[in-house]
């Protein structure tokens, strides 16, 4: 187990990069095989989900299109619970099959608030695809459809996901260390 410090805190490896490239594979497997034949539109949700969606875009080998979105909640550890769009989406969605791409699904809050802008658009179907999920924080019922991993309710970083900002960049996923709440 490695440690790595983020800002004022200690994290401990929870997720190797093997654990994680693995996952991905199955769920680009998974996703090809639901859509043959078909020509989904993936959007990815900036900032956290730019490494997995990139990951798993690559794995996937049907017909595709991929779009990103910004959206941003979270100060520190916390949801603020205030969803801001810094970008917006640039496609039309009515007809299409569209899939969310997401890093990590945790209190429910920014998905509950943005599906039914995608919904009101009526895509022709609406699915999530999120590597993170964290059954015990949720907040709002929400379906995925397709989970890499559910993980305990701790704070955690790497693979894209950040405490304020850093930690994006590490290959693996850390949790915070129980010492340091
Ligand atoms: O289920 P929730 O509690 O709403 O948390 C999930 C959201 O939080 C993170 O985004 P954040 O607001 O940290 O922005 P970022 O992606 O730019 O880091 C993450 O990328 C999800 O979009
Ligand atoms: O545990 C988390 N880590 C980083 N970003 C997050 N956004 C929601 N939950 C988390």
């Amino acid at each position: 187990m490695s440690l790595v410090t983020v800002h004022d805190k200690t994290f401990c490896t929870y997720l190797t990069e093997k654990d994680i490239q693995a996952r991905i594979v199955q769920m680009a497997e998974a996703i090809n095989k639901d859509y043959q034949g078909k020509k989904p539109l993936f959007i990815g949700i900036l900032n956290g989900a730019f490494m997995f969606a990139s990951d798993l875009f690559k794995h996937l080998t049907i017909e595709a299109e991929i779009t990103f979105i910004k959206l941003a909640s979270y100060k520190g550890m916390k949801s603020t619970g205030n969803v801001v769009t810094s970008i917006g989406l640039d496609h039309d969605l009515y007809g299409r099959d569209v899939v969310i791409i997401e890093d990590i699904i945790d209190t429910g809050k920014t998905l509950h608030k943005f599906l039914p802008q995608l919904d009101h658009q009526q895509p022709a179907s609406l699915k999530i695809a999120v590597l993170l999920h964290k059954p015990e924080a949720l907040q709002h019922p929400l379906n995925i459809d397709y989970v890499g991993f559910s993980i305990p309710n701790k704070f955690v970083v790497g693979f894209g996901l950040d405490y304020n900002g850093l930690g994006r960049n590490l290959k693996e996923i850390y949790q915070l260390d129980g010492n340091n709440e």
